[in-house]
């Protein structure tokens, strides 16, 4: 059902050294800041051959990455995303098989446009997952 890695996120508490690090640092490309108001984060997507990684930075009260940062002050890897065909027929699939959705269990717009949903870490080997439909 899942298909290819879509992106590694890693919480970061300061967005503009991440960046800085990754570009001048590791010579990768670099995109620009984006303010995700649904998700309460802002982020910044590198460019990799094969996939991307996604910085994230906490945006306004109540971020879900809060609590993350507090307990990781430095950052740290916060979730992968896998991509699948159709989203609500993976919901449901992992729903029956006792998995937990996070959120109101409908797909949100991620950070391209495309559906997204999340789960709980507790469920996968304390790694939170994020599902987006392509
Ligand atoms: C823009 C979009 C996109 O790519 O398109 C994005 O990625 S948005 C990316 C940001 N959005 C999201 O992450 C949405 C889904 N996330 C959430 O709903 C939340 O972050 C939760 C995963 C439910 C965690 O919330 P919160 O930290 O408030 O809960 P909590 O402190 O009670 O944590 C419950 C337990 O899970 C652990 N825990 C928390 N976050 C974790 C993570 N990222 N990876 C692994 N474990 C994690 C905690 O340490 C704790 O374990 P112990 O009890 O053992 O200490
Ligand atoms: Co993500």
């Amino acid at each position: 059902m899942i298909g290819r890695l879509n992106h590694v996120a890693i919480a970061v508490p300061d967005l503009a050294a991440a960046a800085a690090q990754y570009r001048d640092t590791l010579g990768a490309k670099v995109g620009a800041p984006q303010d995700e108001p649904d998700h309460g984060v802002t982020v910044i997507f590198v460019e990799l051959p094969n996939t991307k990684i996604e910085f994230l930075h906490p945006l306004g009260e109540n971020s879900p990455i809060a609590g993350f940062l507090e307990k990781n002050p430095a950052g740290g890897i916060h979730h992968i995303c896998y991509e699948v065909e159709d989203i609500l027929a993976a919901r449901d699939r992992l729903k029956a098989a006792g998995a937990r959705v996070l959120g109101s269990g409908e797909p949100k717009i991620g950070a391209h446009g495309k559906p997204v949903l999340f789960l709980h870490p507790k469920d996968f080997n304390g790694c939170l997952v994020e599902l987006e439909q392509v």
